[in-house]
């Protein structure tokens, strides 16, 4: 390969989740690069490096063609109107995005409020869930912590991700409706992929094959 190809990493949770399944596998991070501040790390593969990028930013380098794959959550993906083709569903990263609210309040407690105010980081996904519902809603825009909005009288209710229900047990919320479903999702820039198969496809190969290797 004569020009690096770059894959799009995420940062947090899904890195956690994603360094470990690639070790000793050919596209294995260099940990040397990953102990130090350097955000672009080469891999086992010569000509193949990884750019490490918080989930809101990734999908913008893969639209961009920067990166020629992206490893990303599909709640990411579903606040984002990119034109990215979805290769793959990685499996890992499941959680599930929902409507919480202080325990003892119902889903019917908060239908009837006539303000309800909802805080999240996903208002898409919101939005598109009240208007299936019927339902108005005040969002309110918070990007970590939501739990502490109905605790603290914030908001009446929060629109978050759910992965073992912990974070909502620690505060005594409870999930009143699941929005949807997220999980890591293999994506890559649809025109680029379109018009250069040979070079992106073998790539997407590589890691689904490294992530079937170690599963
Ligand atoms: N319990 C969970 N809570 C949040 N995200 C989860 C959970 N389980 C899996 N995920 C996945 O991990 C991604 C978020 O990871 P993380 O919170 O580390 O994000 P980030 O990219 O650093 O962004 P931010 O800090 O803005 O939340 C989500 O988009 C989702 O796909
Ligand atoms: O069901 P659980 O396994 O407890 O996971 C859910 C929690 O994890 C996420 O927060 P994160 O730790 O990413 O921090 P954040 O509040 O900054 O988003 C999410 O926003 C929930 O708060």
């Amino acid at each position: 390969m004569n020009q690096t190809l770059l894959i799009a990493f995420p940062k947090g949770r899904l890195g956690d989740e994603l360094v470990p399944k690639l070790a000793g596998t050919p596209l294995a991070l260099d940990t040397a690069a990953l102990k130090s501040r350097v955000l672009r790390i080469p891999t086992a593969t010569p000509g193949v490096a990884a750019l490490l990028l918080k989930g809101a930013d990734l999908p913008r380098y893969v639209a961009a063609g920067v990166a020629s794959l992206g490893i990303v959550g599909s709640d990411t993906l579903d606040e984002m109107d990119m034109d990215l083709l979805e290769l793959a569903d990685l499996g890992f990263g499941a959680c599930r995005l929902s409507l919480c609210a202080k325990t003892g309040v119902t889903l019917e407690d908060l239908r009837a409020k006539p303000h309800l105010r909802l805080a999240t980081k996903f208002p898409k996904a919101t939005e598109a869930w009240l208007s299936r519902e019927g339902l108005t809603a005040e969002l309110v825009p918070l990007s970590s912590s939501a739990e502490l909005a109905p605790l603290l009288g914030l908001a009446d209710a929060i629109v978050d991700l759910v992965q073992t229900g912990g974070t909502l047990k620690a505060h005594g919320l409870v999930e009143t409706a699941v929005l949807g479903r997220s999980s890591a999702r293999l994506v890559a820039a649809r025109g680029a992929y379109l018009s250069e198969p040979g070079r992106i496809r073998p790539l997407a190969d590589m890691l689904l094959g490294a992530l079937k290797a170690k599963a």
